[in-house]
C-alpha cells in the first residue's frame, strides 16, 4: 500500500501542475513537506526528475516562489522536486541561530542528542522520499540529477557522491564546498555529529573526493559577488580538489552576482537545460 500523501496546494502552471504535499515521515518521525512540479505529458508516460536542495533557512517554498525552474522544466519534460531543509515542529529540538537547528538540517544523519532522534535528513533524502515519489508521481528513477544552493549545494554533492550511480548529472549554485573548513560546516557537523572530525568525511565533498568518490558530471556556479564566499564557501578547495583527482568539473565564477535566489534564478535554465542533456541520454525507462 501507498504511504498517505496529503495534497497542500497544486496549481497549473506553464502546462503542468505545481503541487506541495505533506506526509508522515518515518525518517525524521514528523510530518514533512516537499513541492513538486510535474510538466504537462502524455498519459502513461514517465519523466526524468530534477531534485533541488535548499541552503539555510530556506523551507520547500524559496525556490518554489523564487527559483524560476518552470518554464525550463517544462520545456525539457522534466520533474523539479524541492524538499525541506530539515525537521520542524514544536516538539523538534531547536537552536537560535538561523544556521543550527530547524531549517539548517545539513542532511546528515545526527548521531548527538538531542538531535539524533529528528534530524535524519540523510536518511530522508536518500531513502524514504525518493521511494514515497516514485509511488506517486510520474517519474523515471532510472533518470535522475541533483541540484542545490549553498548548504543544498553541499547536500547534493555529497548526497551525489554517496551514490553516484543514482545521478546521471550533478550541479550546485554557491555550494558549501568543504564543512570540515568553514565556520558554518563546523558548527553544524560539530553539533549534529560530535567532535571525531573522521565522522565529518562522509558529509564533506572535498573529503569524499579526496577519499575516492566521483561524480558523472558537475557544474558548478558561484557569484563573484557573494559575501559568504570566503569564509564559508571556499569555491577554490572544491576546484583544486577536481584537479588533483583528475575528476571533470565545469566550476563557473559569475561576476557581480550574490548569494540570493536572483543569482540562483539567473542561471536556472541553463542547470535544467545542462542536466537535460544528461537526463535523456540513453537509459530511459
Ligand atoms: N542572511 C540570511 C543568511 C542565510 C541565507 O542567506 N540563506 C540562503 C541559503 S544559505 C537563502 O537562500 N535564504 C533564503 C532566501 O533567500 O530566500 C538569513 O539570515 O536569512
Amino acid at each position: 500500500m501507498a504511504t498517505a500523501l496529503e495534497t497542500v496546494e497544486e496549481h497549473r502552471s506553464h502546462g503542468g501542475i505545481q503541487g506541495v504535499y505533506r506526509h508522515a515521515s518515518a525518517s525524521t518521525g514528523t510530518d514533512m513537506t516537499f513541492s513538486v512540479f510535474v510538466p504537462e505529458h502524455e498519459e502513461g508516460t514517465k519523466l526524468p526528475v530534477l531534485w533541488f536542495l535548499s541552503g539555510l533557512t530556506c523551507t520547500h517554498a524559496n525556490v518554489t516562489d523564487k527559483g524560476e525552474f518552470r518554464a525550463a522544466c517544462a520545456e525539457h519534460g522534466i520533474v523539479f522536486i524541492a524538499p525541506d531543509t530539515s525537521p520542524r515542529g514544536e516538539n523538534v529540538p531547536d537552536d537560535e541561530a538561523y544556521d543550527f537547528g530547524q531549517g539548517a538540517g545539513f542532511y546528515v544523519d545526527a548521531t548527538q542528542d538531542p538531535w539524533a532522534e529528528h534530524f535524519r535528513m540523510r536518511s530522508y533524502i536518500e531513502q524514504e522520499l525518493p521511494e514515497l515519489v516514485g509511488g506517486h508521481f510520474p517519474i523515471d528513477m532510472n533518470r535522475q540529477s541533483i541540484t542545490g544552493h549553498s548548504m543544498g549545494g553541499h547536500g547534493a554533492l555529497t548526497v551525489a557522491l554517496r551514490n553516484a550511480d543514482r545521478f546521471r548529472s550533478v550541479s550546485a549554485f554557491s555550494p558549501i564546498a568543504s564543512p570540515l573548513a568553514c565556520p558554518w560546516g563546523e558548527k553544524a557537523l560539530g553539533g549534529y555529529l560530535g567532535a571525531d572530525r573522521q565522522a565529518w568525511r562522509e558529509y564533506d565533498a572535498c573529503a569524499l573526493i579526496e577519499d575516492g568518490a566521483r561524480l558523472p558530471a558537475l557544474l558548478v556556479d558561484q557569484g563573484t559577488g557573494d559575501g559568504f564566499l570566503e569564509e564559508q564557501l571556499k569555491t577554490e578547495l572544491l576546484i583544486e580538489i577536481c584537479e588533483k583527482a583528475g575528476m571533470p568539473a565545469n566550476i563557473r565564477f559569475q561576476d557581480g552576482y550574490d548569494h540570493s535566489y536572483y543569482f540562483i534564478s539567473t542561471f536556472m535554465a541553463e542547470h535544467v537545460a545542462w542536466h537535460a542533456r544528461h537526463l535523456k541520454q540513453s537509459g530511459a525507462e
